[in-house]
This record gives C-alpha cells, structure tokens and sequence, in this order.
C-alpha cells in the first residue's frame, strides 16, 4: 500500500529545484535584484520607502525614512494632541492631499456613515460563527459583504473607491465584534456589543468597543489612534498591498482582493510578526529572567536563530526588513511610545529588556549573517498594545485595519495609472516526457 508520506518522499527526491538554480538561471527570486535591492514593478505616488541609496550601482545603506504622499512620517504626526491622525492619514492616502479642518471632518462623517453593519450581519455572521484565528475570521467576514453589495463587481474605479471606503468604515466594529465573540464562545466570557460612537475616531472606537465599560483615556486614544497612522501604508512592494494589487489587475472584486491581501498580512514574516514578536519577548523573559546580562541575551538569540526554542523557525521576530538597513523610522517611533508608556505603567525593566536585546540581535545577525538589520514595525508594536491592554490576538487584525487605507489607495492607482494585468514568467527546469 502506498502512502501519501512515501509520494511526498518521492516528489522531494525527484522534483526538487537546487537552490543555486536560480543564480544560474538569473530568477529574480523573491522579486529581488542580486543586491538585495527589490525589482522594480510598479510606479506610485502614494508612499515611499527608503531604506539605502544607489550610488551608481552600489547600494549604500541609510537611515530608514517614510512617506506618505511626500510627507515624511515623523513631521506629519507630529501633532500628538489629536486623536484623528489616522482618520488623516488615510484621506491623504486616498485623495492626495491633507485634509482642511472642514474636510477631515466631513471625511470623518462619511467614515461614521459606512461603519455600521448590514442588517443581520452581526447575528448571522459574528455571533453564530466564530474561528479560531480572527485574521482568517475577517477574510471570510469580508468575502460575506460581497454578498450584500449589489454592485459588488463593479470595474469602474470611483465605484470601487467608495466601496472600498464602505469596507473600511466597517473593519474596526468587524474587528471587535469578532474578538467579542469568540471570547464569549470559546471561553464563556461575557458578551458586549457596543456600537461605534458616530463622534469619535477610530482609536477612541476600537478602545470603546474593546472595553466593557466603554472608558479609555485621551492619552490612550492618541497612542492607538498614532499606531493606526503609522501602520497605514508601506508603498506599493510590502507584500499583501502587492498582493492586492496583483489580484486587482484581473479586475476581481474589491472584496477579494481585501481578503487576498489580508491572508498575507497575516504570515509571521510580515504583519503577523507583530504577535509573534510579543510572544518571542514573552517567552525570552520568562526563560532568562529580565535581569539576563548580555551575553545570556546574545546567548537566548543565538538558540533562537539556531532553531532552538520557541517556534524553531529560526527567525528573530520583529528584526530585518526587506528595505530598511539601519533603522525603520515606525519602529523608532514606537521605540520612544514604548518608553514613555513603560515609564507611566512601571514597566521600565521590561522595556529596557527589549532594547538589551535588539542590540544582541543587531550584533548577534551582523557576526552571522554578515547583515545589517534593524528593528521593524513589528519589534515594540506589541509592547505598545499590551501596555494599552489590547490583547494579543487582535495586533495583526488592528494592523490589518490601518493597513487596508494603503491597499485601497494602491489598488485604485494601479487600475487608473497602468491597468495592465500583472503577470512574470517562470521557467520550466523539468524534463521533457512522453505517456507510455
Ligand atoms: C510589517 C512587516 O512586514 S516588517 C517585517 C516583519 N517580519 C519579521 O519581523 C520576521 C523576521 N524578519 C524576517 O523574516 C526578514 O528580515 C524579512 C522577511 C522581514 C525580510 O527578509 P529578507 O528581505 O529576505 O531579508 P534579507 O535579505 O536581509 O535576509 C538575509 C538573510 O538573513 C536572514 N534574516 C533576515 N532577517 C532575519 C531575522 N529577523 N531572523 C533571522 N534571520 C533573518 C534571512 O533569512 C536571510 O538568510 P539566508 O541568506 O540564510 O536565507
Ligand atoms: O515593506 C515591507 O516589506 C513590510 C513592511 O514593513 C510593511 O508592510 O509595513
């Protein structure tokens, strides 16, 4: 009798493709050029990410900088006394250019509008349907709005930018809601639903509807409401925005895209590296104690990129970047949200153990690995939640939330600006047979 296990160690013996074959055929593997530098696939006016410059053709390394239309990161939230950056962010994503005191807030009012649910939607979908894992939840919660969207095929651009701001009005009640849910049905919690408050920005929303007692803090607000504006774009390469993209170039449906882009978000090497990260420094804690030295931490590193210990993938969460070298300008951000929200909750120690030990990460893939890495987005982002007492499984679902203004913004500028249907090659390396 043969088994499935003895086909799979045949296909391993016989179909495997030897790693230096793509050197050798010249594959841009990973869609990357052989400097590590990525392969150019598009053009955008949305956001860039600069991360090295090319001096000729050498890559240089440099000093991470974001910008969203032109605007660079740290000057456009620069206001820390508002609580509706997000809400800011996002209309300068979508229409180009910041929002007047006026605009922000009919922008806001049309957000408000969309954010409730369709009828029956919360009863037949949410409460009579939970899944282990909210990410795969609102893929499938998503594709179900198609359902209610008589136009949901839509080609024409303005269409689907308005349908794509309907869905994104929707996120965060879906979000919450889900989180609610599933605490009641898997772990007998209690249930509350509150509805979004027509008044309020996102933050204050999500901290709203996460609460029983529906209290948060302004400080809170404007720590959240920051997290959302500095996770909303990433320009066009970041993985699940590409994604989007390319499945918005067949001309399928918004509401796929969407869930394409989220099933991306949430592998552990893009944006659900922001859990795995918190449960790797977890974990880390626990195992050496918070007063480790050095070389304990440099030690704990090591074990982890050998594969030993906590997911065995060998990868240190929250560290490298496709783009950034020295520094992600996100994560310095955070890095300094952390430190004072630390200093606020007595939690100094834990904070400092996270900056002890990036830079034994930091040294530890330098030796190694010969790269310079950094700590990414993901690294203090949990941190962050956690000192907010937002729990665990909703990091990569709130990313998600922010992220979908950038998905939106990219997918409409690709059908306006190329429209082309994207499509690389790939070479066939296999033989040549004939049936007998
Ligand atoms: C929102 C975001 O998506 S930010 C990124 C979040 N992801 C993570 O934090 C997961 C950990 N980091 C990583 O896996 C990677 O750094 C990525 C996926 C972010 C970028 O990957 P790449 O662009 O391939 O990185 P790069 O080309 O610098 O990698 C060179 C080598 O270093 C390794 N490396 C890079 N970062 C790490 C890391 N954090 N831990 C262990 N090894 C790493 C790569 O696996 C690769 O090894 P190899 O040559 O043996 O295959
Ligand atoms: O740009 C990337 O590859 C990943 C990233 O940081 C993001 O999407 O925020």
């Amino acid at each position: 009798m043969f088994t499935l296990h003895q086909y799979y160690l045949r296909y391993l013996e016989e179909q495997s493709i030897p790693k230096e074959w793509y050197q050798m055929y010249h594959v841009k593997n990973g869609l990357r050029n052989e400097d590590g530098t990525g392969v150019l696939v598009g053009l955008t006016k949305v956001a860039d990410v600069v991360g090295y410059e090319m001096k000729g053709t050498m890559k240089k390394d440099a000093q991470g900088k974001l910008y969203y239309r032109g605007y660079e990161i740290q000057e456009l939230l620069e206001k820390k006394d508002v609580c509706n950056q997000y809400e800011r962010c996002g209309f300068l994503l979508l229409f180009g250019f910041l929002p007047s005191q006026e605009e922000l807030s009919v922008w806001q009012s049309v957000l408000a509008e969309h954010a409730a649910l369709p009828e029956g939607f919360l009863e037949k979908q949410i409460l009579r349907g939970s899944s282990k894992n909210l990410m795969n939840k609102l893929m499938q919660d998503i594709l179900t709005l198609y359902e209610y969207d008589d136009n949901a095929d839509a080609l024409d651009n303005e269409t689907r930018l308005y349908q794509g701001i309907a869905l994104i009005a929707k996120l965060p009640s879906l979000i919450c809601y889900n989180y609610a849910s599933k605490q009641h049905a898997l772990h007998g919690h209690s249930l509350y639903i509150h509805p979004m408050a027509k008044d309020r920005s996102t933050a204050e929303n999500i901290l709203r509807m996460l609460r029983s007692d529906r209290k948060y803090t302004k400080e809170e607000a404007q720590i959240l409401d920051l997290m959302l504006a500095l996770h909303s774009d990433h320009g066009g390469g970041n993985n699940s925005t590409f994604v989007n993209v390319v499945m918005g170039s067949t001309g399928t449906d918004l509401y796929a895209a969407f869930a394409g882009a989220i099933g991306a978000l949430k592998g552990p090497k893009h944006g659900g590296a922001n859990c795995k990260a918190a449960q790797m420094m977890k974990e880390l804690m626990r195992k050496t104690g918070l007063d480790a030295s050095e070389a304990e931490l440099k030690e704990a590193a090591a074990q982890l990129l050998r594969k030993e210990g906590f997911d065995q993938s060998g990868l240190l969460y929250g560290f490298g970047h496709a783009i950034y070298t020295y520094s992600d300008p996100r994560a310095e951000l955070l890095q300094d949200q952390a430190k004072a929200l630390a200093i606020a909750k007595g939690k100094q120690k834990e904070f400092a153990y996270y900056e002890r030990f990036a830079k034994c990460v930091k040294a530890l893939l330098k030796e190694e690995k010969g790269i310079t890495v950094c700590t990414n987005v993901d690294y203090y982002s949990g941190f962050v939640y956690e000192l907010l007492q937002i729990p665990e499984e909703l990091y990569t679902p709130l990313f998600a939330c922010a992220r979908s203004m950038g998905w939106l913004a990219h997918n409409i500028e690709h059908q306006l600006a190329s429209g082309k249907i994207v499509r690389p090659a790939t070479r066939y390396v296999g033989t040549l047979k004939h049936v007998k």
